[in-house]
């Protein structure tokens, strides 16, 4: 599937030591699944770990839900071998944390040969390069880590994320620019819902593709906010038939409940219509 075709809702992190999560996750209704290398295993575990996902990707039965593998950092003892690991595993992408150049996609890339390649954005370095990340070769998503990012701003946790917005918002830029994939950070409070729920239009609003998760609780949520609305596919069909009827008429603009639908009103409802067909056809 072409990865901007398919739907990323829900973006699960899961340990990759942890089997009953990995087993559990086969049975979630996710888009896409973290396995994680990095902050979720101990240092003592990180070979175990490592061995322990490459079984169980060979084993399959993750259906058609999207496999990223995230690594340690290069810099650290595991980086290296994880990634030489991680290339010959049944994945469909690996992503590389802490990333704050190109130059670190392009090393990443020299081990791992052709495996898309995720960044996480997530340090103050990271946000100053992300538009020049985001042009590295073979790199087709990027995932914000909110948490490192608020450790390394120093800033509050606050309900309206506004000490983030400003890296946020360069990230989504970067990643526009490019027509890349760009998940949100993760929502700590995973009994939370109206938090989440709160967090996740947020991102949404803000353009986001879809949230990374802790737990499974939170996966519900997440897959209602970040798919259209009933309504909002209605209204999408009629400004189309609208607008195709304006141009019939001879005329570029069309109007629907009072507002006004042009041609790039249109390529929004397309992009909405193709969204809610492909989340359709993920589930079906
Ligand atoms: C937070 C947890 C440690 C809680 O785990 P647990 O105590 O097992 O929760 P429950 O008993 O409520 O679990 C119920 C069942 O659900 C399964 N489960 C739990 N979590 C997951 C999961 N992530 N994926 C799949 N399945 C999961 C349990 O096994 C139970 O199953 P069953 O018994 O069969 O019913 C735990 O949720 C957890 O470890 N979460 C992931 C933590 C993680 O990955 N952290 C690192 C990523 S976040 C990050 O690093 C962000 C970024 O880098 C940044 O900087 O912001
Ligand atoms: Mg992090």
């Amino acid at each position: 599937m072409n990865h901007r075709a398919r739907p990323y809702r829900s973006v699960l992190y899961v340990p990759a030591l942890n089997e009953r999560a990995m087993e559990k996750a086969k049975s979630l209704p996710v888009d896409a699944i973290i396995f994680d290398l990095e902050d979720a295993v101990a240092a003592g575990e990180k070979k175990n770990a490592r061995k322990l996902l490459g079984e169980t990707l060979a084993a399959g039965g993750f259906g058609s839900r999207m496999k990223i593998v995230r690594i340690n950092e290069l810099s650290t003892r595991w980086g290296g071998e994880d990634a030489k690991a991680v290339s010959k595993m049944n994945c469909d992408a690996m992503l590389l944390p802490k990333v704050e150049s190109a130059g670190q996609l392009d090393l990443l890339r020299q081990i791992s040969g052709n495996t898309p390649i995720w960044a996480m954005m997530e340090t103050p370095r990271g946000m100053m390069n992300a538009y020049e990340i985001a042009r590295a070769p073979l790199i087709s998503g990027m995932v914000m880590g909110t948490n490192d990012l608020a450790k390394d701003l120093q800033t509050r946790h606050r309900a309206d994320r506004l000490p983030l917005l400003t890296s946020l918002g360069l990230c989504l830029l970067a990643a526009k620019t490019q027509g890349l994939v760009i998940l949100d950070g993760v929502y700590n409070a995973f009994t939370d819902d109206e938090g989440l729920r709160a967090e996740c239009e947020q991102g949404r609003d803000m353009g986001f593709d879809g949230k990374t998760l802790i737990h499974p609780s939170q996966v519900p949520v997440a897959n209602d906010v970040f798919a259209p609305s009933i309504e909002e596919v209605k209204l999408a069909r009629r400004q189309i038939e609208a607008f195709d009827q304006a141009e019939r008429d001879g005329s570029g603009v069309a109007v629907v409940d009072g507002k006004i639908v042009e041609n790039l009103h249109v390529i929004t409802a397309r992009e909405i219509i193709a969204k809610a067909d492909a989340i359709a056809e993920f589930s079906s």
